[in-house]
């Protein structure tokens, strides 16, 4: 699970964590120093299916993990900081009428090359929302958020959860048929 040639450490003692970034559905995300490489990172509690996907993956518009390991009871997930936050978060502080239609139409561009990735690689993330559209301090985006992601070949009870439920109901069922779907045909979440 390398996401760049750096070798970030896997013991939670060379890393202090600061300030809570994202309180999720599933997991807290904290903002945390790598003390030796004098990294800014985020640290996510994570789970094993999520770390799994991460490992896997590897595209410019999709957030990978620096690393991971496990302290405790905790399965730790280090991540590059994306310090512009999600989209949702941006829309909340400052785009409260909604972002122009340009901006719209970068962040689908470059969320549906993540998912054209993923698709053709037998993933589906199944949580595709602006809160998990993150940007960096360089305006790059980066979809994140494996958590409920699913491997088209999974077999046994692993295949069987793929037609479970699960993401955020007011994305899945309003705005990805509106705004998505017409942009792509690649958005085959809910095909699964
Ligand atoms: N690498 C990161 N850099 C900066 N902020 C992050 C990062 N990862 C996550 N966050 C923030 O934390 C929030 C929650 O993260 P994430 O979606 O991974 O957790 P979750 O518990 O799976 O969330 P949910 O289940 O609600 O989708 C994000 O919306 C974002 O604001």
């Amino acid at each position: 699970m390398i996401s760049s040639e750096k070798k970030f450490p896997l013991s939670a003692k060379d890393y202090k964590l600061n300030e809570e970034i994202g309180d999720g559905v599933g997991a807290t995300v904290y903002r945390a120093l790598c003390i030796p490489l004098n990294e800014v990172v985020a640290f996510k509690d994570g789970i094993r299916r999520e770390v799994q996907t991460m490992s896997l993956i590897n595209h410019p518009n999709l957030l990978q993990a620096h690393c991971s390991f496990t302290a405790g009871h905790h399965l730790w997930v280090v991540m590059p900081y994306m310090a512009g936050g999600s989209c949702l978060h941006i829309i909340k502080s400052s785009y409260q009428d909604g972002f122009e239609e340009p901006i719209i139409a970068t962040l689908l561009r470059e969320s549906l090359k993540a998912l054209v990735y993923l698709h053709a690689h037998g993933h589906i993330h199944r949580d595709a929302k602006a809160g998990n559209i993150l940007l960096d301090s360089n305006g790059a985006v980066k979809l994140a958020d494996f958590g409920v992601s699913a491997c088209m070949f999974d077999t046994g009870d692993r295949q069987r959860s793929r037609n479970t439920f699960v993401g955020t109901p007011c994305w899945d069922f309003f705005f990805l048929p509106t705004l998505v779907v017409p942009c792509s045909a690649a958005i085959c979440e809910y095909t699964s």
